[in-house]
């Protein structure tokens, strides 16, 4: 395939398109967090049923990231989110018209499985239109304005769930999807000599050859342990225990809590673009950027769970700042294995690395949940004791990650040659 020299306006609207696909999934994927107690009133469930639902979300989510890396790279990137677009749409209409606890489970699982078809062809398609030296800032804007379908997900569902009810507002939400499909079917292609760019077909062997491949570059496994080690901080508190954590663990008020969740979105949205230019203008800096960000996530965690008795709301303002740029951080993961792997195997080798962040995320939520029913006999009235031991568990993974990082950044280092680096990064024109 050819790299393409110059950026076409062509190029934005494919992208602006995949991107609305990506932030609509988003939406879906976010869209039960300000459900919960309809949720619980409509299946009449506990909270760990409906904690369930997260956790099968993402379940699904990390299971089927090598599964459709393969399927992009077989089928393309229009076909490939035209199916996770379809299923979307039907998974969020079963979920709007389920009655019981397991038709609703049934529909998450399938909510679970057509996000996970739309981030890695959105990817595939920025590094397939733009010119080198932009795909790093292009990639960053898509992961950063993605997080806007989360924002857009918490007042409008809030009001359509109190004013439309459950079913009609989860309906209009699924309804999303059909604009959506036509937009797919209309104006994207997968290259621009290309409608429909499919690679060779696939054989058990050759799957097994391709990813171990793509594992065998120590630069994947640098993109792996960099998406592990950066974003399930920020995952875990937006996913689920942020809002306790502050409330209960951290005693502020409902209103403080909401508004350090909006601002960890705030500090997305500011480092995104940052990264993304710093990315493609040192690109051999990019483990040194992850491991200085790592670092200070994990020395601002650390004075929090150090600090005697609750921490002031300046502090806490500081980790969700700093846990926030996390996420974009995790999509620096991604520019390395597109720099490590050739344009054929480049899905698959995203959703390898894409599966770090979010099994690490899974197992976090986990193991919070675990301590905190550890530390709390007898109820669930979590104590800030309790989330000090609980949010203790992080620093297992950080501990993971930080020497998996180090590792496969002097073996990558070793495999890559610096000026072919930079110079595929910052081709002219
Ligand atoms: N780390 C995220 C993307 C991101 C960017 N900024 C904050 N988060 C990621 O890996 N995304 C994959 C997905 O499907 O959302």
């Amino acid at each position: 395939m050819m790299q393409p020299t110059t950026t076409t306006a062509r190029a934005w609207v494919v992208w602006i398109v995949g991107l609305l696909v990506y932030l609509v999934a988003v939406f879906h994927r976010s869209s039960l967090a300000v459900a919960g107690l309809a949720a619980t009133d409509r299946f009449d469930i506990s909270a760990s049923q409906l904690a369930t639902f997260t956790m099968l979300q993402l379940v699904v989510y990390a299971g089927m990231q090598i599964p459709v890396g393969l399927l992009v790279d077989r089928f393309g990137s229009r076909s490939v989110l035209l199916c996770g677009t379809a299923l979307l749409t039907l998974a969020q209409a079963g979920f709007a018209l389920a009655e019981t606890y397991p038709a609703a489970l049934v529909a998450r699982f399938f909510v679970g499985l057509g996000d996970a078809m739309t981030f890695i062809c959105v990817l595939r398609l920025v590094a397939t239109w733009f010119p080198a030296r932009r795909i790093p800032l292009v990639t960053q804007l898509t992961g950063t304005l993605g997080q806007l379908g989360a924002v857009l997900a918490a007042a409008p569902m809030t009001w359509a769930l109190g004013h439309l009810g459950w079913r009609t507002a989860y309906l209009i939400a699924a309804s999303l999807g059909l604009v959506l499909a036509v937009a797919v079917l209309a104006v994207l292609r997968d290259s621009p000599a290309h409608r429909n760019l499919r690679g060779p077909a696939m054989s058990l062997r050759s799957i097994r050859a391709s990813l171990a491949a793509s594992w065998a570059h120590p630069g994947t496994r640098l993109g792996f342990w960099m998406h592990f080690s950066t974003q399930f901080s920020a995952t875990a508190l937006t996913l689920l225990w942020g809002y306790p954590f502050f409330v209960r663990g951290e005693h502020q008020s409902a209103a403080s809590a909401g508004l350090l969740l909006t601002l960890m979105v705030l500090a997305v949205m500011a480092a995104g673009p940052t990264l993304g230019w710093l990315v493609g203008a040192y690109p051999w800096q990019r483990s040194t950027m992850v491991l200085t960000i790592v670092t200070a996530i994990v020395v601002v965690w650390t004075v929090v769970l150090a600090w005697p008795g609750t921490a002031p709301l300046w502090l806490l303002i500081v980790l969700v700042i700093v846990v926030g740029i996390g996420g974009p951080a995790s999509m620096i993961g991604f520019d390395v294995g597109r720099t490590s792997n050739p344009h054929e195997r480049l899905a698959s080798a995203s959703g390898i690395i894409n599966q770090g962040g979010f099994v690490a995320s899974l197992v976090l939520v986990i193991a919070i949940g675990v301590v905190l029913d550890w530390r709390t006999p007898g109820g669930s009235d979590y104590t800030p004791s309790a989330f000090r031991w609980a949010m203790c568990t992080q620093y297992l993974l950080w501990s993971l990650g930080l020497v998996q990082i180090y590792r496969y950044r002097v073996r990558t280092r070793r495999f890559v040659d610096r000026d072919e680096l930079e110079g595929i990064v910052r081709a002219v024109p």
